[in-house]
């Protein structure tokens, strides 16, 4: 297993907080400690050179999940004429990976312009040549995860029903205590009961301080893991919230509520408004993304699931029509299978 976070080079002004110990009740009020919002004590960003045996091993699975799009994709190519009938069976295969026509036809054109300029006549020229205008289009979307900036940094997580949220939360606070980062999370889906009683049993057997609450308002539990992380000097809270539809205005309004109180709980939080998406999702998943981002103005993208029939084109679309970075993708539900997006290798599993 590899890491991604890394310790940046900065000095430490405060010592870093210690784990928390399981405490699985609701947060006592508590004044917050007297730190500027923008004290790094520590600073972790993403790793840029993992191990090279993990590397392959997560390669290897990234691109048996998207093994469905790479095969229509590389199909073509193999003793192809550069011809109009390519083209068509090119953007055949693009919409089928979940593309969508802005995408679809963005790199269509790009790829005939530059089969024109460079007068490309080989059909590997020109697979190489995609591939050169695919890692473009999603190299913007890469962003490193960074921790430290913000005693705590505050994360709030949200996203449809079954989209991944508790299983990324669970690996991320994992990630983060492993470099040495105390980590609280908020119960904040106080709707179903099984979904809180999840967090807190996992809580437990991971050492990681639960915020919950039987019932009432997810507003008032993640104020109240605000106000307790900023008294305990935890590094990081992370709130998880109930699942939702898009389509369903009034839990919308709610999650605008929820992050209007914790920036009410400290002034500028949260400092990662974060979206899971399942990757099978396809167009939807687009969908999501601009009606969430409407709602939370999103800092950020995790797209769960590229193991299943995920078929991996719908992170074009969002790279063309909302570019929302995308921190981190999910092969899988071990620790491990979550890794920070790298717009090459991606594309690397996609064409094959
Ligand atoms: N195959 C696969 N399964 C995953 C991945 N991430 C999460 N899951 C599974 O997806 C299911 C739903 O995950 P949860 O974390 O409970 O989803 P959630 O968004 O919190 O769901 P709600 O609480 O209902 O909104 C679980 O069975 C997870 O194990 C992944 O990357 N790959």
């Amino acid at each position: 297993m590899f890491s991604f976070f890394k310790k940046k080079t900065v000095t430490p002004e405060v010592p870093p907080a210690p784990v928390q110990q399981p405490a699985p009740a609701a947060a006592e009020p508590a004044a917050a400690p007297d730190l500027p919002p923008d004290t790094a004590p520590l600073a972790f960003e993403m790793e840029t050179a993992p191990r090279p045996e993990s590397k392959q091993s997560w390669m290897s699975r990234l691109k048996a999940g998207l093994s469905k799009t790479s095969a229509n994709l590389s199909l073509l190519f193999v003793g192809a004429r550069i011809d109009d009938e390519l083209y068509e069976e090119l953007e055949a295969a693009l919409l089928m990976s979940d593309a969508g026509i802005d995408a679809t036809h963005y790199l269509l054109d790009a790829l005939k312009r530059k089969v024109k300029d460079e007068k490309l006549t080989d059909a590997a020229a020109v697979k190489a040549a995609l591939k050169t205008l695919m890692i473009d289009l999603l190299r913007p979307l890469e962003k490193p995860f960074v921790l430290g900036r913000h005693q705590p940094t505050v994360m709030m997580i949200s996203g449809v029903n079954g989209a991944g949220k508790t299983t990324t939360i669970g690996k991320l606070a994992k990630h983060m205590q492993a470099h040495g980062q105390s980590v609280l999370l908020a119960a904040g889906d106080t709707f179903r009961a099984a979904a809180r009683e999840q967090l807190m049993v996992w809580g437990q057997r991971n050492n990681v301080t639960v915020i919950s609450q039987e019932s009432g308002d997810p507003a008032a539990v993640s104020y109240d893991a605000v106000q307790s992380g900023k008294a305990k000097g935890t590094n990081v809270v992370m709130i998880d919230t109930a699942g939702r539809l898009p389509t369903q205005l009034h839990l919308m309004e709610e999650l605008k509520k929820i992050k209007r109180v914790i920036g009410k709980g400290m002034e500028g939080a949260p400092h990662e408004t974060l979206l899971v998406i399942d990757g099978n999702t396809g167009q939807n998943a687009l969908a999501q993304v601009k009606a969430f981002d409407d709602a939370l103005q999103l800092s950020g993208l995790i797209i769960t699931k590229l193991d299943g029939t995920a078929k991996g084109g719908v992170i074009a679309a969002i790279a063309r029509v909302r570019p929302v970075p995308v921190y981190f993708i999910g092969i899988g539900e071990k620790i491990e299978d979550l890794q920070p997006f790298d717009a090459e290798e991606f594309v690397e599993a996609l064409l094959g």
